[in-house]
């Protein structure tokens, strides 16, 4: 990758191009990514523009498409709103909170056997404003929620490589389907009514 010094990220704008070249590298360093989109520190004047709120349930608002190399999105999440439990169809997943709080459930993957098992919790975490979350399908499923009645949440999550598909998860039963995944808005702009098809909400 072009050997230039990464620019500090001082707004998201700084962040995007910092994070497009970083990821000229074909392999990355988790570290570097999670350190790097952890210095930038959250402006809602910068991120407004996505912050698109849906009354059933969490919006995805893709902010930058990285050259192909990863999707960047702005999630907002309404109050007591939450994703199912998922994996991430092999690719990278940082999330880091830029407003509100957000509270992740990790899974263990359910077992190959035939009969239905329940998903077992593996561990929880809260995530409070500028935190950077990571996993990937070797560490489990997650299920990510704002848990308050109060405050909505909003977070920016970079997926690389980007993805359109995402197993769900029954946690009873351990049974998963394929889900498309879907946009709210693309660079601001809310999308035609996509077809609802089947979504990964509790
Ligand atoms: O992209 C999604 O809808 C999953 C949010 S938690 S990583
Ligand atoms: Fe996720």
């Amino acid at each position: 990758r072009d050997l230039n010094p990464l620019p500090e990220p001082e707004t998201l704008d700084d962040l995007v191009q910092g994070l497009k070249i970083i990821f000229q590298d074909n392999e990355i360093n988790v570290e570097e990514v999670n350190e790097y989109m952890s210095k930038y520190k959250t402006n809602a004047r910068e991120w407004y523009k996505y912050a698109k709120f849906d009354h059933h349930r969490y919006t995805r608002n893709l902010v930058d498409q990285g050259n192909g190399k990863f999707n960047l999105i702005v999630l907002c999440w309404g109050e007591g709103q939450g994703s199912g439990i998922h994996s991430h169809s092999d690719s990278h997943c940082f999330m880091k909170v830029l407003d509100g709080t957000l509270d992740e459930t990790m899974y263990s993957w359910p077992s190959d056997s035939e009969d239905e098992r329940e998903l077992q919790k593996t561990e929880t975490h809260s995530y409070g404003k500028d935190s950077v979350a990571y996993i990937n399908d070797s560490m489990g499923l997650h299920r990510v929620e704002n848990s308050s009645h109060t405050n909505t949440a909003v977070s920016l999550h970079l997926y690389s490589p980007p993805f359109d598909m995402v197993e769900c998860f029954d946690q009873r039963t351990g049974h998963r389907k394929k889900v498309r995944v879907t946009f709210y808005s693309k660079f601001g702009q809310r999308t035609p009514f996509p077809d609802q098809g089947p979504t990964c909400t509790e």
